[in-house]
């Protein structure tokens, strides 16, 4: 548009915009694509209608758009129209909106547009814009046509033509390589996704059988007929109006005989046309004081957090349909379809102003969906088991920040446990309390016993699930909610008899003299699964009491006999012997002596593994120091001359056989093996996998 120089001060100039310029910044950095500017050209014509009607309300409310025959597309609407001053004052500035003062009568939230640049996005497909006007509010004024051209100059004309409708048609002339953005099927579509929402009646001229349509005869089939040709050659030229708009909202359309059922049917279909999937559920959601209403549809399946977006309106024009932050980070099983009045866009008119308005809306939306979550988990319906099939994760997130979730998450979320998949309620009246493995190699590697022994053990290990239990075991102290402890295992392992422990009390004794410098002590027990030999012990109580005896150790005699009151009972880390299974039972009944003690370091060793501990430098040496008295005590002596023993002629060996038993071997035994479910021999699930837990 062409710019004359400023008036005022002297030597002061106007810029000049270079328009092509300006189009390819919209085109490339504000809006996403060249499809919007069918979205500017409505929001146009349905403000110039809500212009209209703010004067004279029973005005028509129409929007029609007719793809012309050599490539333009002309778009008439019912609206207030332009007089010639108007449209001078209006069109020929870049910026400039009727729509930010008010002379028009009408506030400026009744209307769309803002910004005074919307008419532009239409060189992004046209080379020219022509607008035919004339105005419904001054009957004296004569029709206007405006010409802009995308060089940057536009021309004016008053039209005498006084048989033009009030109202304004705008026609476009299509940009090389960017026709077909103008084409019917084009339009119709652009015309549904930004406008099926829209309150005034919009309609796209197109012929009879569009391209595509069902009842267009298929390839081959009487195509080559003359009368099916004559035929398709008169519905070409056969044109009707396609209505592209509802008059009402889908959640607000009130039908009179529609129950619940019914309604919650309607919108299902609604969800799966509009989303492409079959909701759970769906829950009606209102902010009247963000003039939000809308729904929200409860996913089949769990998704990703990060695909939580949302279809918004604004004034029931399309805003976007993968709007991110409408609802709260937690609530990511719902999908939603918002209309709103009071919420800000950008100036692409493609995202949410992030303002005050939008936090308190979607506080008020997380609130609508907290909700009913809550009622669906109470209701402990059908329903309720498929949500929490499908979404016990995000129900998981939201139990670690939500009180009230917290506690319904105990009655409805499924854990795996040794007896079994089982809610968090169900534990504590099966057993009196809830104690919990807070990763899951520490679930793995007491499952079989704690499970053998009939010892119910929470896995906790997953994603959330430790968080959650913590809050439970602080907000309800009675549930007897806590972490595993080793007193736990060792109290369920059954002792040995009384005599057999009398018995056995020197190799008790020679044992804890082993393990005494690696701060352990031994305990003889028999439990299933036999083949396990050891099992080490961590006691989180013992090693506090363990450090408060060492300070004992090495305090001052005053602070040493206050602190020793506290330590007395140090409880070092324990290494529980399996009586049961048949290594240990030899190595128990086997004569002192130093290939006694190798045994107990190397079962030692192995336990330490088993514990997901790491070795020492310390434990390294032990078990080789282990193992090569083992070896030497097992293994024919070696002589000077040959390299071998004294005889290499198979003799009857009098030590065991020293190929591994798989059912004693503790390196071969598959609960020593951190990465094998020994219950089901098969590999768990990646640690802290989110997605697979709990299954
Ligand atoms: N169909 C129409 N009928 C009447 N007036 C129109 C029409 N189209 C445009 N106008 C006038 O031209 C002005 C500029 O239009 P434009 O689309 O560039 O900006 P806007 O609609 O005000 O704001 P936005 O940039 O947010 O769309 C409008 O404010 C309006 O006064």
């Amino acid at each position: 548009m062409s710019g004359s120089a400023a008036g005022g001060e002297p030597g002061a100039h106007a810029f000049q915009v270079d328009l092509r310029g300006v189009v390819d910044l919209l085109a490339r950095h504000l809006y996403s694509g060249p499809r919007v500017y069918l979205r500017e050209l409505l929001q146009n014509g349905v403000d110039a209608i809500t212009a209209r009607r703010a004067v004279d309300a029973g005005a028509p409310a129409r929007v029609r758009l007719r793809p012309l025959p050599g490539g333009g597309l002309e778009v008439t609407d019912s609206g207030v129209g332009l007089t010639p001053q108007e449209a001078r004052d209006l069109l020929a500035t870049i910026g400039r909106s009727s729509k930010r003062d008010l002379d028009l009568g009408v506030g400026r939230d009744e209307f769309l547009g803002q910004f005074g640049i919307g008419l532009l996005s239409a060189f992004m497909v046209a080379e020219s814009i022509e607008l035919v006007s004339r105005s419904a509010v001054d009957p004296t004024a004569p029709a206007v046509r405006w010409r802009g051209f995308d060089d940057g100059s536009y021309t004016l004309d008053v039209l005498p033509d006084a048989s033009v409708e009030p109202g304004s048609t705008v026609r476009l002339q299509p940009r090389r390589d960017a026709e077909h953005w103008l084409e019917p099927a084009t339009v119709v579509t652009l015309a549904e996704e930004f406008g099926g929402l829209l309150p005034v009646d919009v309609a796209v001229e197109v012929p009879l059988h569009a391209p595509g349509q069902p009842d267009e005869p298929a390839h081959g089939e009487q195509a080559n007929s003359e009368q099916a040709n004559s035929e398709r050659a008169h519905d070409e030229r056969q044109r009707v109006w396609r209505r592209t708009s509802a008059t009402e909202l889908p959640w607000r359309a009130a039908r009179p005989d529609e129950d619940a059922e019914d309604r919650a049917t309607r919108l299902a279909g609604y969800c799966e046309r509009t989303f492409g999937f079959v909701p759970l559920a769906h829950i009606d959601l209102d902010v009247p004081v963000a003039g939000v209403s809308g729904v929200a549809f409860v996913l089949p399946q769990s998704a990703p957090a990060s695909s939580a977006v949302h279809r918004v309106y604004l004034k029931r024009m399309l805003l976007g349909t993968r709007v991110p932050q409408v609802l709260p980070d937690w609530a990511f099983f719902a999908r939603c379809v918002l209309d709103a009045t009071a919420l800000r866009p950008t100036a692409s008119r493609e995202a949410l102003y992030e303002d005050e308005v939008l936090l308190a809306t979607r506080d008020a939306l997380g609130a609508a969906v907290r909700a009913w979550t809550l009622d669906t988990l109470r209701a402990r319906s059908a329903l309720t088991r498929r949500f929490v099939d499908a979404h016990h994760l995000a129900l998981r997130a939201l139990a670690t920040t939500d009180d009230d979730l917290l506690d319904l998450a105990a009655d409805a979320l499924p854990y795996e446990t040794t007896d079994g998949v089982r809610t968090l309620t169900e534990v504590r009246e099966e057993t009196g309390g809830v104690v919990y493995a807070s990763t899951v190699e520490e679930y793995r590697r007491i499952a079989a016993v704690a499970r053998a022994q009939g010892l119910v053990v929470v896995n906790a290990g997953y994603v959330y699930d430790a968080d959650i239990l913590a809050r439970l075991a602080r907000r309800h102290p009675t549930w007897g909610v806590r972490p595993l402890g080793a007193q736990d295992v060792a109290q369920v392992l059954s002792t040995l008899p009384p005599v057999r422990e009398i018995e056995l009390a020197s190799f008790v004794a020679s044992t804890n003299a082993v393990l005494e410098p690696l701060e352990c002590e031994v305990q003889l027990r028999e439990f299933e699964p036999t083949s396990l030999p050891a099992l080490l012990l961590q006691d989180r109580d013992g090693e506090h009491r363990r450090t408060l005896a060492r300070t004992v150790a090495e305090g001052d005699d005053l602070w040493g006999e206050v602190l020793a009151g506290f330590a007395e009972d140090a409880q070092p880390r324990r290494l529980v012997l399996n009586c049961a299974n048949p290594v240990v039972g030899r190595l128990v009944d086997a004569p002192p002596g130093e290939v006694r003690d190798a045994g107990v370091r190397s079962l030692y060793v192995s336990a330490t593994l088993l514990a997901g501990e790491p070795l020492r430098a310390r434990d390294a040496e032990l078990m080789n120091g282990s193992l090569s008295v083992l070896l030497e005590a097992g293994l024919p002596a070696v002589t000077s001359e040959t390299g071998r023993g004294p005889s290499a002629d198979p003799a009857p060996d009098p030590t065991p056989d020293p190929t591994p038993d798989p059912t004693t071997d503790p390196t071969t035994d598959p609960t020593t093996d951190p990465t094998t479910d020994p219950t089901t021999d098969r590999a768990p699930k990646p640690t802290h996998d989110p997605t697979e837990g709990h299954r």
